[in-house]
């Protein structure tokens, strides 16, 4: 074969925006599938692989797809999965906002379309540095790390490489929190109700993996006491609590749980609760089905009369803007892109 470097594109630069990854179809198949993947990576599931695969493969996997299944199937649309849809929404809307500048796709941690090809995508339209973006503010060994392991796998398989940056966890940037800001803010305001308390519900985590270091827990709380310092100003009266959702397994995890303030919070006579998931970039089966679905059955239960469950930022505007500005700051330098 005669040497191709001449001829192959080359002097590009490429953003790929990566979220966590979502079943294929609302199926059982599909969600086994993609469960199958997710819980075998060492970095969700911290049990070693000789402990935990009889669990996963004798139990889980043959009792829970089904019931997944039946969550996606409430918040599927005519798009797919909300979070594939909204991801892919926000890479169009990026690569609006950066035109020339950059050449920007999406992929996912689990499932499709995987980093690997997007990468190589990437690589074969010309791009030559690539920004890798973790879409997670806070970081956590279970996502920001596992992308960037994935990342890492991918440029393996690699002959020639691209240079390849990621994107720092920007759970306390001034750009984010003034996106939450004016979101929530805006959010709020359209309600044909006044909220007594605003509940930020984060995904939860191993309360284990807080003492071996990692800072998703300080990250999530550091984000919450930025947003309310400032809704501090705007929404004097609102009350801000924090909570973490979506437990999995026996493991304590972190507190408190969601659904026991919604609970409590009812019972104690509080009427009118807005939650907001600041953790999540884009709306998903976690805040379509677990809040804005089950939440409510628990909080109207114990006798709570209106829950709003806000909008995650998604490929709105103040989400967007945040992110071209985290990312042209990531940029600048690579063929004289100016950071704003
Ligand atoms: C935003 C940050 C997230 C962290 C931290 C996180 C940790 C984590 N998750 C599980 C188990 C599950 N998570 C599931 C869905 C899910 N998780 C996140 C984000 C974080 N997870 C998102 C965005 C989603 C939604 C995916 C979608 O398709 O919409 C699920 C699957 C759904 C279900 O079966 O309930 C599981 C399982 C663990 C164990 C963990 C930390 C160790
Ligand atoms: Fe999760
Ligand atoms: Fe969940």
């Amino acid at each position: 074969m005669p040497p191709r470097h001449p001829e192959v594109a080359h002097g590009q630069v490429g953003v790929l925006l990566v979220n966590l990854g979502t079943p294929d179809a609302p199926t059982p198949d599909a969600v086994r599938r993609y469960l199958a993947e997710f819980l075998s990576d060492p970095r969700v599931v911290e049990i070693p692989a000789i402990a935990w695969k009889p669990i996963l493969h004798g139990i889980i996997l043959r009792t829970r797809p089904a019931k997944s299944a039946h969550a996606y199937q409430q918040v599927w649309t005519r798009d797919g999965s909300p979070l594939a849809a909204i991801t892919a929404g926000q890479a169009r809307a990026l690569q609006e906002r950066l035109g020339d500048a950059a050449r920007v796709d999406w992929a996912m941690r689990y499932g499709n379309p995987s980093i690997a090809s997007r990468l190589q995508a990437l690589k074969d339209a010309g791009c030559d540095r690539i920004l890798v973006a973790p879409l997670y503010p806070q970081y956590s060994g279970a996502t920001t790390a596992s992308v960037v392991d994935k990342l890492g796998q991918a440029l393996g398989t690699m002959r020639w490489q691209p240079a390849v940056r990621t994107l720092p966890p920007y759970h306390d940037d001034e750009a984010y929190i003034s996106a939450l800001e004016a979101d929530v803010t805006a959010q709020i305001g359209a309600l044909d109700f006044e909220p007594e308390m605003l509940l930020l519900s984060y995904h939860g985590m191993p309360e284990r993996t807080l003492y071996l270091g990692d800072p998703y827990h300080c990250h999530c709380r550091k984000t919450s006491s930025l947003l309310a310092e400032r809704l501090a100003q705007r929404l004097p009266g609102l009350r801000v609590e924090t909570s973490f959702q979506s437990r999995f397994g026996r493991a304590k995890w972190l507190e408190p749980a969601t659904e026991t303030v919604l609970d409590a919070e009812a019972k104690a006579g509080t009427r009118r609760i807005a939650i907001a998931a600041p953790g999540f970039s884009a709306d998903c089966v976690e805040t379509l089905e677990e809040l804005a679905i089950r939440g409510r059955e628990v909080f109207e239960e114990a006798g709570g009369e209106r829950l709003a469950v806000l909008a995650c930022l998604n490929d709105r505007t103040p989400g967007m803007a945040m992110l071209e500005t985290l990312v042209r700051r990531e940029l600048s330098g690579w063929s004289g892109i100016a950071a704003i």
